[in-house]
Protein backbone atom coordinates (compact mmCIF):
# COMPACT_ATOMS: atom_id res chain seq x y z
CA UNK A 1 0.00 0.00 0.00
CA UNK A 2 1.04 3.28 -1.20
CA UNK A 3 2.27 6.15 1.72
CA UNK A 4 0.08 8.92 1.45
CA UNK A 5 1.46 11.99 3.88
CA UNK A 6 -1.50 14.54 4.55
CA UNK A 7 -1.41 18.13 6.35
CA UNK A 8 -1.23 16.45 9.60
CA UNK A 9 1.62 14.78 8.85
CA UNK A 10 3.74 17.76 7.41
CA UNK A 11 4.89 20.74 9.97
CA UNK A 12 5.59 23.97 7.97
CA UNK A 13 7.91 25.29 11.03
CA UNK A 14 10.31 22.87 9.15
CA UNK A 15 10.59 26.07 7.27
CA UNK A 16 10.77 28.54 9.48
CA UNK A 17 13.43 31.25 9.45
CA UNK A 18 14.73 29.66 6.31
CA UNK A 19 14.75 31.16 2.82
CA UNK A 20 13.40 29.26 -0.09
CA UNK A 21 15.17 30.18 -3.67
CA UNK A 22 12.45 29.24 -6.77
CA UNK A 23 14.96 29.13 -9.86
CA UNK A 24 12.69 29.46 -12.62
CA UNK A 25 9.72 31.63 -12.62
CA UNK A 26 7.20 29.76 -15.66
CA UNK A 27 4.45 27.42 -14.77
CA UNK A 28 5.16 25.52 -11.79
CA UNK A 29 7.94 28.30 -10.39
CA UNK A 30 5.14 31.05 -10.02
CA UNK A 31 2.72 28.49 -8.96
CA UNK A 32 4.78 27.04 -6.21
CA UNK A 33 6.38 30.47 -5.31
CA UNK A 34 3.03 31.93 -4.79
CA UNK A 35 1.39 29.21 -2.47
CA UNK A 36 4.62 28.63 -0.33
CA UNK A 37 4.30 32.90 0.04
CA UNK A 38 1.20 32.88 0.92
CA UNK A 39 1.54 29.81 3.43
CA UNK A 40 4.10 31.88 5.20
CA UNK A 41 7.24 31.23 3.77
CA UNK A 42 9.80 33.12 3.18
CA UNK A 43 10.69 33.09 -0.84
CA UNK A 44 13.08 34.56 -3.10
CA UNK A 45 13.32 34.12 -7.10
CA UNK A 46 16.23 33.18 -9.09
CA UNK A 47 15.82 34.21 -12.80
CA UNK A 48 17.95 35.59 -15.79
CA UNK A 49 16.67 39.09 -16.69
CA UNK A 50 13.33 39.31 -19.21
CA UNK A 51 9.95 38.47 -18.92
CA UNK A 52 9.76 36.20 -15.91
CA UNK A 53 12.20 38.81 -14.08
CA UNK A 54 9.11 41.29 -15.03
CA UNK A 55 6.66 39.16 -14.23
CA UNK A 56 7.84 38.05 -10.75
CA UNK A 57 8.52 41.50 -9.28
CA UNK A 58 5.10 42.80 -10.81
CA UNK A 59 3.98 39.94 -8.45
CA UNK A 60 5.74 41.06 -5.67
CA UNK A 61 8.86 38.90 -5.16
CA UNK A 62 12.61 39.61 -4.40
CA UNK A 63 13.98 38.57 -7.74
CA UNK A 64 17.95 38.05 -8.04
CA UNK A 65 20.23 36.46 -10.52
CA UNK A 66 20.38 32.62 -10.20
CA UNK A 67 23.52 32.70 -8.27
CA UNK A 68 22.33 35.51 -5.93
CA UNK A 69 19.08 33.57 -5.23
CA UNK A 70 21.02 30.20 -4.39
CA UNK A 71 23.47 31.80 -1.90
CA UNK A 72 20.81 33.31 -0.30
CA UNK A 73 18.98 29.87 -0.07
CA UNK A 74 18.34 27.17 2.96
CA UNK A 75 16.13 25.47 -0.31
CA UNK A 76 16.31 25.29 -3.89
CA UNK A 77 14.01 24.55 -5.62
CA UNK A 78 14.67 24.22 -9.49
CA UNK A 79 11.85 24.95 -11.51
CA UNK A 80 13.42 25.75 -15.32
CA UNK A 81 12.64 23.33 -18.22
CA UNK A 82 13.75 19.88 -17.42
CA UNK A 83 16.52 20.54 -20.46
CA UNK A 84 18.47 24.29 -19.44
CA UNK A 85 18.53 22.63 -15.48
CA UNK A 86 22.22 20.77 -16.11
CA UNK A 87 23.93 23.69 -17.66
CA UNK A 88 22.53 26.39 -15.19
CA UNK A 89 22.72 23.89 -11.70
CA UNK A 90 26.53 23.19 -13.38
CA UNK A 91 27.15 27.38 -13.90
CA UNK A 92 25.41 29.15 -11.58
CA UNK A 93 23.81 26.86 -9.03
CA UNK A 94 26.58 24.30 -7.87
CA UNK A 95 29.04 26.90 -6.85
CA UNK A 96 26.99 29.15 -4.96
CA UNK A 97 25.03 26.21 -2.86
CA UNK A 98 25.23 26.84 0.62
CA UNK A 99 26.76 23.67 2.75
CA UNK A 100 24.04 22.11 4.19
CA UNK A 101 21.04 23.52 1.69
CA UNK A 102 18.58 21.55 0.04
CA UNK A 103 17.92 20.87 -3.63
CA UNK A 104 14.57 20.74 -4.87
CA UNK A 105 13.36 19.45 -7.82
CA UNK A 106 9.48 18.73 -9.60
CA UNK A 107 10.48 16.18 -11.70
CA UNK A 108 13.38 13.15 -11.39
CA UNK A 109 14.52 13.63 -14.99
CA UNK A 110 17.96 14.95 -14.53
CA UNK A 111 19.10 13.07 -11.38
CA UNK A 112 17.29 9.67 -12.79
CA UNK A 113 19.48 10.16 -15.77
CA UNK A 114 22.60 11.73 -14.05
CA UNK A 115 22.87 14.75 -15.48
CA UNK A 116 22.91 16.64 -12.39
CA UNK A 117 25.33 14.68 -9.69
CA UNK A 118 24.96 17.26 -6.61
CA UNK A 119 27.65 17.16 -3.67
CA UNK A 120 27.35 14.50 -1.32
CA UNK A 121 26.62 17.02 1.84
CA UNK A 122 23.12 18.43 0.87
CA UNK A 123 19.57 16.90 0.63
CA UNK A 124 18.19 16.27 -2.52
CA UNK A 125 14.30 16.14 -2.69
CA UNK A 126 11.84 15.45 -5.45
CA UNK A 127 8.49 16.99 -4.52
CA UNK A 128 6.41 16.84 -7.59
CA UNK A 129 2.64 18.18 -8.08
CA UNK A 130 0.50 15.53 -10.27
CA UNK A 131 -0.83 18.59 -12.07
CA UNK A 132 0.06 21.51 -14.62
CA UNK A 133 1.66 24.38 -12.50
CA UNK A 134 -1.48 27.13 -13.36
CA UNK A 135 -3.97 24.54 -12.02
CA UNK A 136 -1.25 24.27 -9.18
CA UNK A 137 -2.14 27.96 -8.03
CA UNK A 138 -5.83 28.13 -8.99
CA UNK A 139 -6.70 24.72 -6.70
CA UNK A 140 -4.68 26.44 -3.93
CA UNK A 141 -6.66 30.37 -4.15
CA UNK A 142 -9.54 27.75 -4.03
CA UNK A 143 -8.78 26.08 -1.09
CA UNK A 144 -7.56 22.32 -2.01
CA UNK A 145 -5.13 21.20 -3.03
CA UNK A 146 -2.93 19.35 -6.51
CA UNK A 147 -1.78 15.84 -5.19
CA UNK A 148 1.63 15.38 -5.32
CA UNK A 149 4.46 12.68 -5.01
CA UNK A 150 7.73 13.22 -2.40
CA UNK A 151 11.16 11.48 -2.73
CA UNK A 152 14.22 11.85 -1.18
CA UNK A 153 17.48 10.90 -3.04
CA UNK A 154 20.16 12.28 -0.35
CA UNK A 155 19.75 12.88 3.25
CA UNK A 156 22.48 14.61 3.88
CA UNK A 157 20.96 16.88 6.82
CA UNK A 158 18.67 13.83 8.25
CA UNK A 159 16.15 16.06 8.03
CA UNK A 160 15.30 15.97 4.09
CA UNK A 161 11.55 13.91 4.28
CA UNK A 162 10.64 16.91 6.89
CA UNK A 163 11.62 19.81 5.05
CA UNK A 164 9.97 18.18 1.98
CA UNK A 165 6.91 17.58 3.51
CA UNK A 166 6.83 20.92 4.86
CA UNK A 167 7.48 22.37 1.03
CA UNK A 168 4.99 19.91 0.19
CA UNK A 169 2.33 21.49 2.59
CA UNK A 170 3.67 25.22 1.64
CA UNK A 171 2.27 24.44 -1.90
CA UNK A 172 -0.81 23.40 -0.91
CA UNK A 173 -0.37 19.25 -1.81
CA UNK A 174 -1.30 17.81 1.27
CA UNK A 175 -4.29 18.63 1.04
CA UNK A 176 -5.12 16.75 -1.70
CA UNK A 177 -1.82 13.77 -0.52
CA UNK A 178 1.46 13.38 -1.02
CA UNK A 179 2.41 9.67 -2.36
CA UNK A 180 6.20 8.38 -1.01
CA UNK A 181 7.80 7.46 -4.10
CA UNK A 182 11.30 7.68 -5.85
CA UNK A 183 12.82 9.80 -8.05
CA UNK A 184 13.19 6.22 -10.74
CA UNK A 185 9.02 5.72 -10.04
CA UNK A 186 8.38 9.54 -10.39
CA UNK A 187 10.90 9.91 -13.67
CA UNK A 188 9.42 6.60 -15.27
CA UNK A 189 5.79 7.22 -14.78
CA UNK A 190 5.70 10.56 -15.24
CA UNK A 191 7.39 10.62 -18.79
CA UNK A 192 4.77 7.40 -19.62
CA UNK A 193 1.51 9.44 -18.58
CA UNK A 194 2.54 12.41 -20.58
CA UNK A 195 3.42 10.88 -23.56
CA UNK A 196 1.18 7.62 -24.00
CA UNK A 197 -2.14 8.89 -22.00
CA UNK A 198 -2.33 12.47 -20.92
CA UNK A 199 -0.59 14.35 -23.38
CA UNK A 200 0.68 12.52 -26.64
CA UNK A 201 -2.29 9.38 -26.23
CA UNK A 202 -5.31 12.25 -25.63
CA UNK A 203 -3.87 14.78 -28.59
CA UNK A 204 -3.71 11.82 -31.26
CA UNK A 205 -6.70 10.64 -30.16
CA UNK A 206 -8.32 14.07 -30.49
CA UNK A 207 -7.35 15.11 -33.84
CA UNK A 208 -7.64 11.84 -35.45
CA UNK A 209 -11.25 11.58 -33.97
CA UNK A 210 -11.25 15.19 -35.55
CA UNK A 211 -9.39 14.15 -39.23
CA UNK A 212 -12.09 11.04 -39.44
CA UNK A 213 -14.87 13.13 -39.10
CA UNK A 214 -13.46 16.32 -41.36
CA UNK A 215 -12.96 13.70 -44.05
CA UNK A 216 -15.94 12.11 -43.84
CA UNK A 217 -17.67 15.54 -44.81
CA UNK A 218 -19.08 16.35 -41.85
CA UNK A 219 -18.37 20.19 -40.31
CA UNK A 220 -15.05 21.05 -38.55
CA UNK A 221 -17.50 23.03 -35.99
CA UNK A 222 -19.05 19.88 -34.85
CA UNK A 223 -16.02 18.00 -35.11
CA UNK A 224 -14.74 20.46 -33.18
CA UNK A 225 -17.01 19.90 -30.14
CA UNK A 226 -17.50 16.54 -30.88
CA UNK A 227 -13.67 15.19 -30.20
CA UNK A 228 -12.07 18.01 -27.94
CA UNK A 229 -14.78 20.19 -26.26
CA UNK A 230 -16.65 17.57 -24.96
CA UNK A 231 -13.62 15.60 -23.53
CA UNK A 232 -13.59 18.05 -20.32
CA UNK A 233 -17.14 17.57 -19.83
CA UNK A 234 -16.46 13.45 -19.85
CA UNK A 235 -12.88 13.63 -17.86
CA UNK A 236 -14.57 15.65 -15.35
CA UNK A 237 -17.28 12.94 -15.17
CA UNK A 238 -13.91 10.39 -14.71
CA UNK A 239 -12.29 12.88 -12.32
CA UNK A 240 -15.24 13.12 -10.17
CA UNK A 241 -16.30 9.40 -10.16
CA UNK A 242 -14.08 7.71 -12.45
CA UNK A 243 -14.88 5.31 -15.11
CA UNK A 244 -18.30 4.00 -13.71
CA UNK A 245 -19.14 7.70 -12.77
CA UNK A 246 -18.73 8.40 -16.11
CA UNK A 247 -20.71 5.82 -17.42
CA UNK A 248 -23.87 6.41 -15.22
CA UNK A 249 -24.25 9.60 -16.48
CA UNK A 250 -23.77 9.24 -20.50
CA UNK A 251 -27.09 7.24 -22.17
CA UNK A 252 -26.67 3.45 -22.44
CA UNK A 253 -26.44 3.80 -26.47
CA UNK A 254 -23.12 5.97 -25.64
CA UNK A 255 -22.24 3.23 -22.87
CA UNK A 256 -22.77 0.03 -25.42
CA UNK A 257 -20.36 1.90 -27.90
CA UNK A 258 -17.83 2.28 -25.19
CA UNK A 259 -17.98 -1.06 -24.99
CA UNK A 260 -17.95 -2.17 -28.34
CA UNK A 261 -16.14 0.30 -30.14
CA UNK A 262 -13.36 1.67 -27.78
CA UNK A 263 -11.29 -1.90 -27.81
CA UNK A 264 -11.30 -1.45 -31.66
CA UNK A 265 -9.91 2.31 -31.84
CA UNK A 266 -7.64 1.56 -28.50
CA UNK A 267 -6.62 -1.94 -28.95
CA UNK A 268 -3.56 -4.16 -28.69
CA UNK A 269 -1.40 -2.36 -31.12
CA UNK A 270 -1.62 0.87 -29.17
CA UNK A 271 -1.00 -1.63 -25.69
CA UNK A 272 2.24 -2.99 -27.78
CA UNK A 273 3.47 0.40 -28.67
CA UNK A 274 2.55 1.67 -25.01
CA UNK A 275 5.32 -0.82 -23.72
CA UNK A 276 7.72 0.46 -26.34
CA UNK A 277 7.38 3.81 -25.39
CA UNK A 278 7.80 2.66 -21.59
CA UNK A 279 10.92 0.56 -22.48
CA UNK A 280 12.54 3.27 -24.16
CA UNK A 281 11.98 5.62 -21.34
CA UNK A 282 13.45 3.05 -18.80
CA UNK A 283 16.06 2.09 -20.81
CA UNK A 284 17.44 6.15 -21.61
CA UNK A 285 16.32 6.00 -24.81
CA UNK A 286 13.70 8.93 -24.68
CA UNK A 287 16.28 10.80 -22.66
CA UNK A 288 18.96 10.47 -24.52
CA UNK A 289 16.85 11.47 -27.53
CA UNK A 290 15.38 14.33 -26.04
CA UNK A 291 18.92 15.38 -24.69
CA UNK A 292 20.14 15.46 -28.27
CA UNK A 293 17.63 17.25 -29.59
CA UNK A 294 18.14 20.45 -27.58
CA UNK A 295 22.00 20.17 -28.00
CA UNK A 296 21.25 20.21 -31.96
CA UNK A 297 18.93 23.32 -31.72
CA UNK A 298 15.68 21.77 -31.64
CA UNK A 299 14.69 21.40 -34.90
CA UNK A 300 12.69 18.32 -34.86
CA UNK A 301 11.27 20.28 -31.64
CA UNK A 302 10.26 23.69 -33.55
CA UNK A 303 8.97 21.69 -36.79
CA UNK A 304 6.35 19.41 -34.87
CA UNK A 305 5.29 22.33 -32.42
CA UNK A 306 4.52 24.25 -35.91
CA UNK A 307 2.61 21.41 -37.26
CA UNK A 308 0.41 21.38 -34.37
CA UNK A 309 -0.21 24.89 -33.88
CA UNK A 310 -1.04 24.83 -38.17
CA UNK A 311 -3.65 21.86 -37.75
CA UNK A 312 -7.29 22.66 -38.61
CA UNK A 313 -8.21 21.42 -35.40
CA UNK A 314 -6.47 24.69 -34.00
CA UNK A 315 -7.79 27.19 -36.48
CA UNK A 316 -11.56 26.11 -35.58
CA UNK A 317 -10.80 25.87 -31.83
CA UNK A 318 -9.41 29.49 -32.01
CA UNK A 319 -12.68 31.14 -33.16
CA UNK A 320 -15.33 28.92 -31.37
CA UNK A 321 -13.20 29.74 -28.47
CA UNK A 322 -13.66 33.31 -29.09
CA UNK A 323 -17.64 33.05 -28.25
CA UNK A 324 -16.97 30.96 -24.87
CA UNK A 325 -17.30 34.21 -22.87
CA UNK A 326 -16.78 31.51 -19.51
CA UNK A 327 -13.09 30.91 -20.68
CA UNK A 328 -10.93 34.24 -20.07
CA UNK A 329 -8.87 35.71 -22.84
CA UNK A 330 -5.41 34.82 -21.37
CA UNK A 331 -6.37 31.25 -21.06
CA UNK A 332 -7.56 30.88 -24.78
CA UNK A 333 -5.15 32.19 -26.24
CA UNK A 334 -1.98 30.90 -23.74
CA UNK A 335 1.92 32.10 -24.66
CA UNK A 336 3.74 29.69 -23.34
CA UNK A 337 6.75 30.93 -20.91
N1 LIG B 1 4.63 22.40 -16.29
C1 LIG B 1 4.11 21.68 -15.31
O1 LIG B 1 2.96 21.83 -14.93
C2 LIG B 1 4.92 20.64 -14.59
C3 LIG B 1 6.29 20.72 -14.58
N2 LIG B 1 7.01 19.88 -13.77
C4 LIG B 1 8.44 20.04 -13.72
O2 LIG B 1 8.73 21.33 -13.16
C5 LIG B 1 9.93 21.86 -13.73
C6 LIG B 1 9.62 23.21 -14.36
O3 LIG B 1 8.77 23.00 -15.46
P1 LIG B 1 7.86 24.18 -16.03
O4 LIG B 1 7.24 24.92 -14.91
O5 LIG B 1 7.01 23.56 -17.08
O6 LIG B 1 8.97 25.08 -16.70
P2 LIG B 1 8.75 26.38 -17.60
O7 LIG B 1 9.09 26.02 -19.02
O8 LIG B 1 7.42 26.98 -17.37
O9 LIG B 1 9.92 27.31 -17.00
C7 LIG B 1 10.19 28.50 -17.54
C8 LIG B 1 10.91 29.35 -16.51
O10 LIG B 1 12.29 28.99 -16.44
C9 LIG B 1 13.06 30.17 -16.67
N3 LIG B 1 14.31 29.85 -17.34
C10 LIG B 1 14.47 29.21 -18.52
N4 LIG B 1 15.77 29.13 -18.83
C11 LIG B 1 16.44 29.76 -17.82
C12 LIG B 1 17.81 30.02 -17.57
N5 LIG B 1 18.75 29.61 -18.42
N6 LIG B 1 18.14 30.69 -16.45
C13 LIG B 1 17.19 31.11 -15.58
N7 LIG B 1 15.86 30.89 -15.76
C14 LIG B 1 15.50 30.21 -16.87
C15 LIG B 1 12.18 31.03 -17.57
O11 LIG B 1 12.61 32.39 -17.53
P3 LIG B 1 12.57 33.33 -18.83
O12 LIG B 1 11.25 34.03 -18.82
O13 LIG B 1 13.72 34.24 -18.62
O14 LIG B 1 12.73 32.42 -20.04
C16 LIG B 1 10.83 30.82 -16.91
O15 LIG B 1 10.71 31.58 -15.75
C17 LIG B 1 10.41 20.80 -14.72
O16 LIG B 1 11.29 19.96 -14.03
C18 LIG B 1 9.13 20.04 -15.07
O17 LIG B 1 9.33 18.71 -15.51
C19 LIG B 1 6.42 18.98 -12.93
C20 LIG B 1 5.07 18.87 -12.89
C21 LIG B 1 4.22 19.61 -13.79
C1 LIG C 1 1.32 15.87 -17.90
C2 LIG C 1 2.50 16.76 -18.16
C3 LIG C 1 3.38 17.02 -16.96
O1 LIG C 1 4.00 15.81 -16.54
C4 LIG C 1 2.49 17.54 -15.85
C5 LIG C 1 1.71 18.77 -16.03
O2 LIG C 1 2.34 16.85 -14.86
C6 LIG C 1 4.48 18.02 -17.36
O3 LIG C 1 5.64 17.61 -17.45
O4 LIG C 1 4.16 19.18 -17.63
MG1 LIG D 1 3.46 15.20 -14.66
MG1 LIG E 1 6.14 15.76 -16.77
Amino acid sequence: MAKVYYGNDANLDALKGKTVAVVGYGSQGHAQAQNLRDSGVHVVIGLRRGRSWEQAKRDGFEVYTVEEAVKEADVVQILMPDEVQANVYREQVAPCLKPGAALFFSHGFNIHFQQINPPEDVDVVLVAPKGPGHLVRRVYEEGFGVPGLIAVHQNASGKALEIGLAYAKGIGATRAGVIETTFKEETETDLFGEQAVLCGGVSQLVQNGFETLMEAGYQPEIAYFECLHELKLIVDLMYEGGLSGMRYSISDTAEYGDYVSGKRVVGEASRKAMKEVLKEIQDGTFAKRWIQENEEGRREFNRLAKEGQDHPIEQVGKKLRKTMAWIDKEQQEPVKQ
